[in-house]
């Protein structure tokens, strides 16, 4: 076995004296996907937050790459290639495709936002570094000939793809998406799943939270079921469709 690309061990974290995660584990080897499910405040986003750095642990310990990041702040794990696609995450409005994955870049890179402001010398280098990236992105994610058009005018599921190439600006190794396929139809969403399949096949590291069991299963290599905070299961799709824990706490009330 290859080393783990992440390992969150013994993680918990409340709030005001309710856990929403207690002594969660999980481990992800380089180019995995992972799928996390669980019903509503099992946990999931908080746990995001927790890889992420958006928040916190109260206890435990998170290692990326063979080094430990719970104590870093939330660029700083960016910058060591851990990028999230948030829940219900925005695009900019008024500003085209190109634009609002250029944002995304902004803070990832050495001069970084506040550089980028403030306009000092490396910008223009860098300026032109990112945009080249965040072409790169767009490419990635099929939306290259949309570079500028007015984000708002994408459908739905375009902007979701949009979202992912902001992510893939950064260059992350190990990209966490927060139920990329809500709201989407149909149509939509089997591009999206098109779309992880091929980041899967370039080899990128994912990990991604569901609420439609039937959609992470078919992608992802393992699950893990998350039920109050706490891992009930881990498996391979098939073992966590048959596993009589996870139909009790979840696929049974979900059906
Ligand atoms: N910032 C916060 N302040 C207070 N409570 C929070 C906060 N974030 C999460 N919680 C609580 O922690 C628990 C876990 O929430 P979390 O959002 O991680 O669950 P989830 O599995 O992502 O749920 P959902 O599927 O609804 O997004 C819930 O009880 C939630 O109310």
């Amino acid at each position: 076995m290859s080393e783990p690309l992440l390992s969150v061990e013994s993680v918990y974290r409340s709030f005001g004296g309710v856990f929403a995660v207690r002594g969660v584990d999980l481990t992800v080897a380089p180019g995995e996907l992972r799928g996390v499910i669980g019903p509503n405040g099992a946990g999931k986003s908080t746990l995001f937050s927790l890889i992420g750095g958006q928040l916190a642990a109260d206890r435990g310990t998170v290692t990326f790459a063979g080094d430990r990041i719970d104590r870093l702040p939330a660029h700083r794990r960016a910058h060591l290639g851990i990028a999230i696609v948030f829940q219900g995450a925005r695009i900019f409005r008024g500003m085209t495709a190109l634009e609002n994955v250029m944002v995304g870049a902004h803070a990832t890179t050495r001069a970084g936002f506040l550089r980028g402001t403030l306009r000092l010398p490396p910008h223009y280098r860098e300026e032109r570094e990112i945009r080249q990236r965040a072409r790169e992105a767009l490419g990635r994610v099929g939306l290259a000939d949309w570079a500028d058009r007015a984000a708002e005018a994408l459908p739905l599921g375009q902007q979701r793809a949009l979202q992912v190439a902001r992510a893939l600006c950064g260059r992350p190794r190990l990209l966490l998406l927060d139920e990329p396929a809500a709201g989407l139809r149909a149509a939509e969403r089997e591009a999206l799943a098109q779309l992880i399949e091929e980041l899967k096949a370039g080899g990128l590291t994912m990990i991604k939270i569901e609420h439609d069991v039937a959609f992470v299963t078919r992608l992802a290599d393992r699950v893990t079921v998350l039920d109050l905070g706490r891992v009930i299961a881990e498996g391979t799709p098939a073992e966590i469709r048959a596993d009589p824990a996870v139909v009790a706490a979840y696929l049974g009330t979900a059906a």
